[in-house]
């Protein structure tokens, strides 16, 4: 039943509701009368449906949802022969979503029986009333027949608008989701605002008296009164136990959070009066601990990072990202296509595509996340000097774990809960013997014991 079938048994009704007007006005005001309390009654029934509707929808996403998670991550299901887990958990959510279903399936179908019954008792009460009019010689019968035709016409077209009603309650409640998405505001912009011109961007950032908690997590401050210089050019490392804040500093950087109190900016201009577009896409290369890949070729992936790159710039990323080589010898070199998530690629490989994908932006900026400590010794060798190319001449902050991979930055900051405890070069902070002194300590036992 589409929108035009609606239209056209809607406009069918009104036509034949005039020619019962035409044929016995008295009698077509009785059967008017009972309009409005049916209006009311389907007006109930409808936000009812409508509920129900809602209901059964969210049980369906839920479902997707389990299975998309269990799919999506399905080594870690194997690994921990979780598979029956995983169905059953998938079964139970599918079985309530069937129950939900079944209760607006019969929702719907009891409105439409009701529907067709008072449909019916139109055509009944007619007839009575009709009889009735007969009787007192106010109605001939050959007018009581025409009456009834059209009263039949109009029970049909008002028993299809009500099969129309059924798809337009599920119809409403699946796109009011979508529309909700579409409506969806963010609380950052996606573009719009400052952009530095290229050649005068010096990549100078200054953290200043930043506060932040994450907003699902309000209650739990983050960082607190951090300040942190990171001059044009210079590497910054920063260091410190796990918890304390490193990754958030690189996201507050990325400006996918806007800091709670205090600013950070870029060459004196704040963070929040520049273009999130430009930022993320030509002034920021960020390279996480977990790269993520597309499921299509490996010259797409690289491309990601600036789609109008050509074949000859991918290829001259990937050789200063150490890439070129392990590409040139898939069968199908670059136009290999990787698995989702990039399952077919070893961790180092993937790491250098990311690598290539973020410095063919050629950002005056970079963020390292912990980009080496998930590789062998041999696979950080390549990862770490494909990065030690590719962070000359730019400002450059690197959140590690190992301390042997940041001695040579310029700047070394001890993070520890949410505040820069200690700062220096590698030989002050080792001679400070103080916190960058013990996670030193603690880092050469650790690597004796794992020598052994
Ligand atoms: N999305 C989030 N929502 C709420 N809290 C979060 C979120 N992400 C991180 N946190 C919390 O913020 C704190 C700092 O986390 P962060 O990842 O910045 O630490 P880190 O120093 O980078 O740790 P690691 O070295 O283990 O990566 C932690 O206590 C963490 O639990």
């Amino acid at each position: 039943m589409t929108v035009s079938q609606g239209l056209k048994a809607a406009t069918q009704a009104v036509g034949c509701i005039i020619s019962l007007f035409a044929v016995s006005p008295k009698l077509t005001m009785i059967m008017i009368g009972v309009i409005p309390v049916v209006v009311v009654i389907g007006t109930g029934l409808g936000s009812i449906l409508r509920s129900m509707s809602r209901d059964a929808q969210e049980e369906i996403s839920k479902s997707t949802a389990v299975a998309d998670e269990a799919l999506g991550n399905i080594r870690t299901v194997r690994a921990f022969a979780m598979e029956r887990k995983e169905l059953e958990l998938y079964g139970g959510q599918v079985d309530k979503s069937r129950a939900k279903n079944i209760r607006l399936g019969l929702g719907i179908g009891a409105f439409q029986a009701g529907a067709n019954l008072f449909l019916n008792g139109i055509v009944l009460g007619s007839l009575f009333a009709g009889g009735y009019l007969i009787s007192t010689k106010e109605m001939r019968a050959g007018d009581l027949i025409s009456f009834l035709v059209a009263t039949q016409m109009v029970e049909r077209s008002l028993a299809q608008m009500s099969l129309l009603l059924g798809h337009v309650v599920r119809g409403h409640t699946a796109g009011a989701r979508v529309f909700e998405f579409i409506d969806y505001k963010p609380k950052i912009p996606v573009s719009g605002g400052k952009k530095i011109p290229f050649h005068s961007l010096m990549g100078e950032i200054t953290f200043s008296h930043v506060s932040f908690s994450y907003p699902g997590r309000k209650q739990q401050t983050v960082l607190e009164d951090f300040n942190l210089h990171i001059p044009g050019g210079k590497v910054v490392a920063l260091v410190g136990l796990s918890g304390g804040g490193k990754s958030t500093v690189a996201f507050l950087l990325e400006r996918f959070y806007d800091v709670s109190g205090g600013s950070i900016t870029i060459d004196g201009h704040d963070l929040r009066q520049l273009d999130p577009a430009w930022l993320r896409g030509q002034a920021i290369g960020f390279i996480t601990q977990e790269p993520v890949l597309f499921a299509t070729t490996v010259m797409e992936n690289i491309r990601y990072g600036r789609p109008e790159a050509t074949d000859a710039e991918v290829m001259e990323a990937a050789r200063l990202a150490n890439a070129d080589r392990f590409i040139q010898s898939f069968p199908k070199g670059y136009a290999t296509v990787l698995g989702e998530r990039g399952v077919t690629v070893s961790g180092g490989q993937k790491q250098r595509i990311a690598i290539a994908r973020a410095l063919i932006k050629n950002p005056s900026i970079l963020i390292l996340d912990e980009a080496t400590s998930a590789l062998d010794v041999e696979s950080e060798r390549l990862v770490q000097d494909a990065l030690e190319k590719v962070i000359k001449g730019r400002t450059t902050l690197v959140i590690a774990h190992r301390l042997s991979t940041i001695r040579n930055a310029d700047i070394i900051a001890v993070v520890s809960k949410g505040r820069i405890m200690e700062m220096g070069s590698h030989t002050e902070l080792n001679a400070q013997r103080g916190l960058y002194w013990e996670l030193m300590m603690k880092q050469e036992l650790e690597d004796d014991l794992n020598s052994k």
